[in-house]
């Protein structure tokens, strides 16, 4: 999908939220426990009730490899019947990888040819050469972690390097390597303050935005300094949506609570 693409779905649906499917078997209805595959049989449910609300979806994959080979297969099974179903949403598979040049080339092609997401998260931290195999895909995405939303974040992040912040590092060389149009990055909703300074070294970027929900970030200060006259804003919401509830009503408990973040959502591209 091209960015193009992303941004007219936005525009359609008045929407530019994530929905993260982090599927804990502990906390999905003890109902569905009985289902062969009870993590697809969750993710569907989810996906069928709120696939109108929302652009993307961001499985995080390290839920499906908790659980060894199920797992995967149940990642295999949801990202397969998104791209079937859902072709016009936009995928993201959170595996936050990044290795050696021939390694990092395989990792690219499991998530983004194989499995077939549109996008897929990458850390920074070993460089050029770590990432720019990734950024060979035509119309697929790397979304490097730049400034990210946990309190971790200020122990190497925020830090000076050369005089300047490592996040801030991280945006501006990365905007020089092959191929970079197919960046997006990772930066904390909870991290509102930075968003200015973010939005001078890369105003056109795609930046995913966790941490609304759970993590207590603002969606509206997020939205004031973050977005851009093309939106350039997914905001993900994984707990605060999915375990909505875990009785039967678990799917339209999670569309209301998808809805509720959407109308905020309108109201801020309507005004
Ligand atoms: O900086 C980051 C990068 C990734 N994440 C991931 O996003 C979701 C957030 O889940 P919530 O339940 O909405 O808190 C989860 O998969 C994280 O691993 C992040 O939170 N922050």
């Amino acid at each position: 999908m091209t960015t193009q693409q992303l941004t007219a779905q936005i525009k359609k649906k008045n929407s530019f939220l994530c929905i993260g499917l982090d599927v804990d078997l502990t906390k999905i209805p003890p109902h569905l426990l009985t289902q062969e595959d009870p993590i697809f049989a969750f993710n569907k449910a989810i996906i069928d009730a709120t696939h109108h609300l929302c652009v993307a979806y961001k499985p995080n994959t390290a839920f499906y490899e908790a659980y060894g080979l199920k797992g995967w297969k149940s990642l295999e099974k949801t990202i397969q019947y998104l791209n079937t179903n859902h072709p016009e949403i936009f995928t993201i598979a959170d595996a936050k990888r990044g290795d050696i040049g021939n390694t990092s080339r395989m990792y690219a092609k499991a998530f983004l040819e194989d499995l077939g997401f549109d996008s897929v998260t990458v850390a920074p931290y070993m460089g050029k050469d770590s990432v720019e195999p990734f950024l060979e895909f035509k119309d697929k995405h790397t979304i490097l972690l730049a400034l990210t939303s946990n309190e971790g974040a200020f122990d190497f992040q925020t830090k000076a390097v050369d005089g300047r912040e490592l996040y801030k590092q991280v945006l501006e060389t990365s905007k020089s390597w092959k191929n970079s149009e197919n960046l997006m990055y990772v930066v904390g909703a909870t991290k509102a303050a930075y968003f200015a300074d973010i939005r001078k070294i890369i105003p056109n970027s795609f930046l995913l935005v966790p941490g609304v929900g759970a993590q207590g970030g603002d969606l509206k200060e997020v939205c004031k300094y973050g977005m851009n006259a093309a939106v350039g804003l997914l905001v993900n919401s994984s707990r605060g949506i999915i375990y909505a509830s875990n009785d039967e009503n678990f799917a339209e408990a999670a569309a209301e609570k998808a809805k509720e973040l959407q109308q905020e959502m309108a109201v801020i591209l309507n005004n």
